[in-house]
This record gives structure tokens, sequence and C-alpha cells, in this order.
């Protein structure tokens, strides 16, 4: 029997009161990955091989981590989605995140009324075990990096960032932005995040708890792994104390401005994210983690045909939502039969020898501020690409040298 379709703002206020243990009932794939399975920088590259107890620590060496894999699996406060400036869904990240969050993230998407380049927006996670995405448009770099595109980069990172920090958010996973079909060279792009996010931390060390880059392709595995390995080296004093372990409860988060949306005021959302699960994440128990305020803008309307569709493709496909429950199962096969190879990375092949942990490492970023602004039109052109969907995270075997031959 077909269900109700779901109304998003009664799915997200329920959703979002929830504590973890309960919301794990509730992600449509069950294969997710906690944090407490992704080590920090610091775990990855502890000096002492023998196994012994790490001393020191609290630096940013145990705020960081790099991850390759399926960006949906994480069960973080928030994951970020590359998302195109109508918010309506595409393809790439976009597509996979919308396809695992459900319709009603589209239904809040499209309450959002866009979102321009650079800056961020933040919605409920519905399906995912992230409890919120945060999407941000970046850049089309398209045969062409300026000082605009690389700003406009940065800006994509640390609008994140201080969206999460208003909303009292400390565990963010981070795709590759811009580096698929919007074209930003992987390495300039992996610079720019790096650092952007190193600063940034630097200056709001005790607003974060974890910052995950989330890798997909063998390519930018291998390019974020030598860049950290250079850029951030756990120079901690043995004597600095352990950093608090998600034991901490955040300040109640404050309540932020009324919400607006396209068809008028929203109620003001309560602040007060209370506790933290057990994994350092934002926990609410009882009140709802505040959104920031939105100021959504008129639709930028240029949407090219094939991007709706594909959101429709994505929306068809997800329509499963009303069968949700019995067709858990098979929404998962979906997935792996909806994979198609976007790049046959490397590791896909190293796959059989899985053996290397993720890596993970120290990084810093400097402070900003930032704001939800009104959306700018979308001039992207819409490409047909292929969405490539790991259903595990892969680490490759694969060394530097072999990676680099490659590219
Ligand atoms: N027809 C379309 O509208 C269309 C087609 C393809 C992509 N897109 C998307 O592309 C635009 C954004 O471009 P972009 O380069 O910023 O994003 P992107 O093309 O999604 O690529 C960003 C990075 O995310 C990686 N990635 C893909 N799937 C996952 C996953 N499941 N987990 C983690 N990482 C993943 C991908 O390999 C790349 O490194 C948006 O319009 C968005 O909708 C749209």
């Amino acid at each position: 029997m077909s269900k109700m379709k779901k109304d998003w703002k009664t799915e997200k206020e329920r959703l979002l009161r929830l504590d973890w243990e309960e919301r794990r009932k509730e992600y449509r794939c069950q294969d997710y990955i906690p944090l407490d399975k992704i080590p920090t920088w610091r775990e990855e590259n502890r000096s002492n091989d023998d196994g012994s107890e790490l001393t020191g620590g609290g630096g940013i060496s145990d705020k960081v981590s790099l991850h390759k894999g399926d960006i949906t699996l994480l069960e973080v406060d928030a994951i970020v989605n590359a998302a195109k400036s109508s918010l309506l869904g595409g393809g790439g990240v976009d597509f996979c995140i919308h396809k695992a969050a459900g319709t009603c993230l589209y239904d809040e998407c499209r309450s959002l009324n866009g979102c321009e380049i650079g800056k961020a927006k933040i919605t409920c996670g519905y399906d995912l075990p992230a409890r919120y995405v945060i999407h941000t448009v970046g850049p089309v770099a398209k045969n062409h990096v300026g000082q605009t595109e690389r700003d406009d980069l940065a800006s994509c990172y640390k609008n994140t960032l201080m969206l999460m920090a208003e909303n009292n958010l400390r565990t963010v996973a981070f795709p590759c932005i811009s580096t698929g079909i919007y074209g930003f060279p992987n390495l300039p792009a992996a610079d720019i995040a790096l650092n952007t996010v190193k600063n940034w931390i630097e200056h709001n060390s005790e607003k974060i708890t974890r910052v995950i880059f989330c890798v997909f392709l063998e390519t930018d595995f291998h390019i974020y792994k030598d860049k950290m390995s250079e850029m951030f080296k756990d120079n901690v004093p043995e004597t600095a104390e352990e950093p608090p372990k998600g034991d901490e409860t955040p300040p109640p988060a404050k309540s932020t401005a009324k919400e607006e949306s396209g068809d008028g005021d929203r109620g003001k959302e309560e602040a007060g994210a209370k506790g933290k699960n057990d994994n350092g994440s934002a926990a609410s128990e009882g009140n709802d983690v505040p959104m920031e305020s939105q100021n959504p803008d008129d639709d930028g309307g240029n949407e090219e045909e094939g991007q709706d569709q594909d959101m429709t493709e994505s929306r068809d496909l997800s329509g499963k939502d009303e069968d949700k429950d019995e067709d858990k199962g098979t929404d998962n096969d979906i997935n792996k039969e909806a994979v198609k190879e976007e790049e046959q990375a490397p590791a896909q092949k190293a796959d059989d020898n899985l053996a290397e942990p993720t890596v993970s490492m120290e990084v810093a970023a400097n402070n900003t501020d930032t704001s939800n602004d009104e959306e700018m039109k979308d001039s992207v052109k819409s490409a047909e690409e292929p969405d490539s969907i790991p259903t595990v995270s892969i680490q490759p075997k694969e060394t530097t040298e072999d990676a680099e031959k490659k590219e």
C-alpha cells in the first residue's frame, strides 16, 4: 500500500528530535560509517608504531581525517553537497546525496530558492546518516581558474564551516567541491580546501570536533594524502592535554532568526543541541539544533532541461520512499545497480587488496564570516556525467608514484 508522501517540515521536526540511536533506525542505508570508525590524522600517523597509547595530542591533528569513499555513508553532524545554484539536485555527489536522503530533501531545497556561488545553505539530512546537509555551490572552473574561481571555492569551505559553527554542529565531511563536472583542477582545489580549512580551524578550534575530507577518486586520495603529509605535521608538544573526547556538552545553540521560505515565514527553529553522542557529534535531545536563517532568493530559473531531468530521474528512483521500509534492501540494490563507473578509480581494481587504513591528517583553517545571500543565476551548462556510488569506502594500496604516473 503506498504511503502518504511525507511533509518535509513535519519529517524534519520529527527527525531532529531523535537521538542518534533512534535515528539509526531511520537510515535508508544501514552500511553507515560512525565517526569513531574514521581515525584522525594523528591516530592514523601515530609515531609510536608499537601500538602503545598515544600521548600528547590536543592539536589540530585530532581534528581532521581523510577518508576515501561514499560521503552519504558518513554518520556525522553534516555532510556537504557540491550543489548547483538551483539546489534542485543534479548529478555527481549531488545526485548521490539526494538519492540517499529521499524526496524530503528535494522538497526542503525547493523552499530555499537556490544558493549563490560560494555561499552555503543548510537542510535536514532526512534518510541520511548525517543529521544535516550543507549545500554549497562551487565555481565553474572549466579550462579557467582565475582569482575569482579560487576565492569562490575558498568561500564554499569558509561559509560551510561558519554555518556549522552558527548551528553548533561539530563534525562535517566535505567532498572535493567543483573538481567533478565543474572542472576545477584537482591539485589547486585541494590546496584551497586544505589551506582554507587549516586557517579556519586554527582560529576556531573550540568550535569543531572533526573535519573529514571525503575523497572519492584515487587521484584525489593521493593528492590529499601527499599535501597533508607536507602541510600538517603533528607538532603539538607532548604535554598538551588531550582534546575533549566528544563528551563535552556544546553550549545550547542560540535560537536563530526566523527562517524564510518561498511560501512566507516558517516558524523560528528552537535552539539547543544538548548532549553529544559518544562519537563526538552534536546530538539533540528534545531540542533542535537551530537552522541558521536562510534568505532565499528567486530561483535562478536557468536550469538546463537536463539537470532537472536528472533530479526527476533520481526522484523517480527515490520515489520508492513510500515503500522505503519494505524496500530498504532494494534501495541498496538500486544503489549498487545504479553505480556507473564515473572513473574506474584504480582503487576499485585495488579493491581486493583492501588493507590500507584511511589516512587522516592535521588541518587548521583561518577565521572568516559568512552569510547566506541571494542566489545567483545558475549559468552552468549541465553536463551528462555518469554517477558512480561506491558501496564501500576503499583504501588503495597503490603508491603515489603509480598514481602520479597515471595522471
Ligand atoms: N546534469 C547535471 O545537472 C549534473 C551532472 C553531473 C553533476 N552535477 C553536479 O555537478 C555540479 C557540481 O559540480 P562539482 O564538480 O562541484 O561536483 P561533482 O561533479 O559531484 O564532483 C565533486 C566530487 O565529488 C565526487 N563524488 C561523486 N560522488 C560522490 C560520493 N558519493 N561521495 C563522495 N564524493 C563523491 C566526485 O568524484 C568529485 O570528486 C552540480 O550541478 C551537481 O548537480 C550535475
